[in-house]
C-alpha cells in the first residue's frame, strides 16, 4: 500500500533498478518474459483464442467501459479482502481460473500454483487437464480450501469417477465447465499443429490399452444435481453468459454460476464477461441454492488489475478468477511467481476500494459504476 506522501530521495541516492524484485505488479512485462521463457508453441497455446481473438482482445478493454464513482468521507480507512465463498474462507476475492497442462509452464506445474495459492490465502480451481493427479494437488495445498474443475469426459464412467475422486480428495466445490462441448478453433494452435510434448503426463486419464470408450449422452441441467449426489461437493456451474441459463442451472441445484467466455478460447464474438455479469447477477440475486444460502456468481475473463476486479465486484460478482496472468507467473517464476501475481492484484484491489471508500468485497455496489456515454463501447 503507498504511504500518503511520496518518498523523499535521499542525497545520492540513484533511482533502484526495477529488475530486482517485484515492485510492483507488472502484468505486461510478465507476459513478455513468459514468452521469451516458453516455446513459441507453448506462449501461443496458453495466450491464444478463438478465430479472430476478437473476444480475447475485448475482454481486459470491457471491463475498462466502466467508470468508478468514489465514495468520499465515509470512514473508510482499511479495506478488507476476507470473503468466503460457498462458506469456505479466503483472504482475497482473487482466485485462480482452472487452466489445463501446467506441466507445460513449469515442472512443477499444479503442485506449484497449488501451493502458490495457499500461501496467498486465494481460492484454488483446478483442472481435470491437469499434470498431476486430483490427490496429488490436493495433498500440495496442504489442507487450503480449493476446488475441482471437471469435464465432460469421453467415458461417463471416468467423468463420474472423477467427480467421486474429487469428493474423496477434500475438494470444497466441484466447477462443471460447460461451455466446450466441443474445443473451440484455436488459429495459432492450428497453424502450429500444435500437440502437447511427448513426455507431458496427462494425470487425471485414465491408462492408456483400457476399452474403448463409449461416450455418454451430452450434459443437460439434470446432471448437476447428479454430480452434486456423485462427489458429496457443491456444483458450480461455469462458462454461463446468459440470464436464462444462470436460472436455469440454479433451479437445477447448481450452489453458484461463474460467468465466462472460457477466456476467449471457445466462440469467438461471445459476449464479454463484463457485459454478460450483470444480466446473470440479475436473473439468479436472491435465489437459494440447494443449501438454502444466496446463490453466488463469480467471472473471468480478462481481470488485469485491480480496478478491473473492482468492477466486477461491483457488478455483483462474489470473486473474481485470473487464468493467464497465473500463467505467466508460473512460466516465469514457478510458486513465487504465481504468488507474486495473486499478491499484487489483491494488493492493487485492496488499493483501489480504498481510494473509493470500499471496506470489504460485500460493501461494492452498482452505486460505484457509470458507463460513460463518451466512451468507445
Ligand atoms: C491455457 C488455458 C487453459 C485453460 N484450461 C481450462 C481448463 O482446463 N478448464 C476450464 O474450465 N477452463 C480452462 N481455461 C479457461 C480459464 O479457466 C478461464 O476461464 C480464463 O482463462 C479466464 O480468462 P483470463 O485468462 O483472461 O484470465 C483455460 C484457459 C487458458 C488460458
Ligand atoms: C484440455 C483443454 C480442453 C483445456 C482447455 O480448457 C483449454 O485449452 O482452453
Amino acid at each position: 500500500m503507498t504511504g500518503l506522501t511520496q518518498r523523499r530521495r535521499e542525497p545520492g541516492e540513484q533511482p533502484r533498478s526495477t529488475d530486482g524484485g517485484p515492485a510492483h505488479l507488472d502484468l505486461d512485462d510478465l507476459e513478455t518474459r513468459a514468452r521469451s521463457a516458453l516455446p513459441a508453441e507453448v506462449f501461443d497455446y496458453y495466450a491464444g483464442g478463438a478465430d479472430a481473438e476478437v473476444t480475447l482482445g475485448e475482454a481486459p478493454q470491457a471491463w475498462r467501459s466502466w467508470r468508478l464513482r468514489p465514495r468520499v468521507l465515509r470512514g473508510v480507512d482499511h479495506a478488507d479482502l476476507t470473503t468466503t465463498l460457498l462458506g469456505t474462507p479466503a483472504a482475497t476475492p482473487v482466485g485462480v481460473a482452472p487452466w489445463a497442462y501446467q506441466g507445460m509452464a513449469h515442472p512443477d506445474g499444479e503442485l506449484a500454483t497449488a501451493r502458490a495459492a495457499a500461501g496467498a490465502g486465494a481460492l484454488l480451481t483446478v483442472s481435470t487437464s491437469a499434470t498431476h493427479t486430483v490427490e496429488e494437488v490436493a495433498s500440495a495445498s496442504a489442507g487450503a480450501p480449493a476446488w475441482f474443475q471437471l469435464y465432460r469426459q469421453h467415458s461417463p464412467v471416468h467423468t463420474d469417477d472423477l467427480a467421486r475422486r474429487a469428493g474423496a480428495a477434500g475438494y470444497r466445490a466441484l466447477v462443471l465447465t460447460v461451455d466446450l462441448p466441443v474445443l473451440g478453433r484455436r488459429r495459432r494452435d492450428l497453424r502450429n499443429d500444435f500437440a502437447l510434448p511427448a513426455g507431458l503426463r496427462m494425470a487425471n486419464q485414465p491408462a492408456p490399452g483400457g476399452a474403448p470408450a463409449e461416450p455418454g449422452p451430452p450434459w443437460t441441467a439434470a446432471d448437476i444435481g447428479r454430480f452434486a449426489d456423485l462427489s458429496g461437493l457443491p456444483v458450480v456451474v461455469k462458462g454461463v453468459l446468459r440470464g436464462d441459463d444462470a436460472l436455469a442451472c440454479v433451479r437445477a441445484g447448481a450452489s453458484a454460476v461463474w460467468v465466462s467466455t472460457h477466456g476467449g478460447r471457445q466462440v469467438d464474438l461471445v459476449v464479454p464477461s463484463a457485459h454478460a455479469l450483470p444480466e446473470v447477477v440479475d436473473a439468479v440475486l436472491g435465489e437459494p441454492g440447494p443449501d438454502g444460502a444466496d446463490v453466488e456468481v463469480y467471472v473471468d475473463g480478462g481481470v488485469r488489475s485491480g480496478t478491473d476486479a473492482l468492477v466486477a465486484l461491483a457488478l455483483g460478482a462474489r470473486a473474481v478468477f485470473v487464468g493467464r496472468p497465473t500463467v505467466w507467473g508460473l512460466a516465469t517464476g514457478g510458486a513465487a511467481g504465481v504468488r507474486a501475481v495473486l499478491d499484487g492484484l489483491s494488493a492493487e484491489l485492496a488499493h483501489a476500494m480504498l481510494l473509493c471508500g470500499v471496506a470489504s468485497p460485500a460493501d461494492a455496489g452498482p452505486d460505484l459504476l457509470v458507463r460513460s456515454g463518451w466512451l468507445p463501447r
